[in-house]
């Protein structure tokens, strides 16, 4: 039997080389308290930090996306690492963690400059040699000796072989700047992962809408059919002297009715507005923000029959 001779037609996978794009996983550990949260924050750019909204791949969740250039940094939770408690730590301390950061295309091991303790060494220890990891030593601003840090890297350059050394402050926008390109040249030539303003994006507008919903339906009971939807019209974040971040959303309650409309609006607007009061308070929890939350009804007689429109509600 000879070998099919079209087979030259068939379409190629893509060769990873030809695209400019680099797309990788970067993990952020290192012991309670050295400023992960901080560093992820600053570098995803504060836009992503509703937790229940993390996608996934098939091994990590994703907890931010900044894309820069033809560069897209993907950060990966490692479960465990990221809190406060010492007995969460001896926790991490097991092969699950192991696994999560055993397939990143680059590590930043992230200690407080100056300050390298047996907590620190634990966790270096489930480094693994073949995937490059940056030391990140934050906190510098705090660090009065510098002189006395050579040491302290050097002993940290025996236990592990770090591909480079950073020192920096997470709080120094110029520093987490130099930081990304650091990176940059660490993550693998491949097309993107996500879309350029895919997670920053979705990740607060669903549970927003979600929490306009949760009222809804918590302060209308069982009256009200479940085919109402809330749409996030508008979502501006507006520099503020007074609040570290702030938001303006306006939202849109879809229902078939003028009846359900009436339902939702209550006597003298009653209802609408504690709807209205209670999602705004749980969202600037949750956000960490001012927000400004505007809350409209509409009528749309059979939109749930319409396909494009529930998808466009964001139930696909
Ligand atoms: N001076 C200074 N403080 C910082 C810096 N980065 C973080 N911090 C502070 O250090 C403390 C801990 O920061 P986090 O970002 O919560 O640390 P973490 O490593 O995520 O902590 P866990 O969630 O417990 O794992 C906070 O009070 C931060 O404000 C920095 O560069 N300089």
């Amino acid at each position: 039997m000879t070998e099919p001779e079209e087979s030259a037609a068939e379409p190629q996978p893509p060769v990873a080389e030809a695209t400019t794009q680099r797309c990788g996983l970067v993990a952020i550990v290192g012991k309670p308290n050295v400023g992960k949260s901080t560093l992820l924050n600053a570098l995803v750019g504060q836009k992503i930090s509703i937790t229940s909204a993390k996608a996934q791949t098939t091994r990590h969740r994703i907890t931010g996306v900044r894309t820069i250039g033809e560069t897209q940094y993907v950060f990966a939770d490692t479960p465990g690492f990221q809190t406060r408690h010492s007995t969460a730590l001896n926790r991490s301390l097991n092969k699950a963690v192991t696994g999560a950061i055993a397939d990143v295309d680059l590590v930043l091991f992230v200690v407080e400059a100056g300050n390298f303790t047996l907590g620190d060494a634990k966790v270096l220890a489930l480094l693994k040699p073949d995937i490059p990891a940056i030391l990140v030593a934050n906190k510098l601003d705090v660090v009065h000796r510098r002189a006395e840090l050579a040491p302290r890297l050097r002993d940290m350059q025996q236990r592990h072989p770090f591909a480079e050394f950073v020192p920096m402050s997470a709080r120094n926008a110029k520093d987490v700047d130099r930081l990304f390109g650091v990176c940059e040249k660490y993550l693998p030539h491949q097309p993107w992962m996500y879309g350029e303003d895919e997670l920053t994006d979705r990740s607060e507008k669903f549970p927003a809408s979600e929490m306009v919903r949760e009222k809804l339906f918590r302060l209308t009971g069982d009256e009200l059919p479940y085919t109402s939807a809330v749409a996030i019209e508008k979502w501006e974040e507006e520099p503020s002297p007074k609040f570290k971040r702030m938001v303006r959303i306006a939202a849109t309650i879809v229902v078939e009715r003028e009846s359900h409309k009436a339902m939702i609006i209550g006597e003298g607007g009653e209802k609408l507005k504690r709807i209205g009061t209670e999602a705004r308070t749980e969202l600037e929890r949750l956000m960490d923000a001012k927000v400004f939350l505007q809350i409209f009804v509409k009528v749309r007689s059979g939109w749930a029959d319409d396909e494009a429109r529930v998808r466009s509600f964001g139930y696909e």
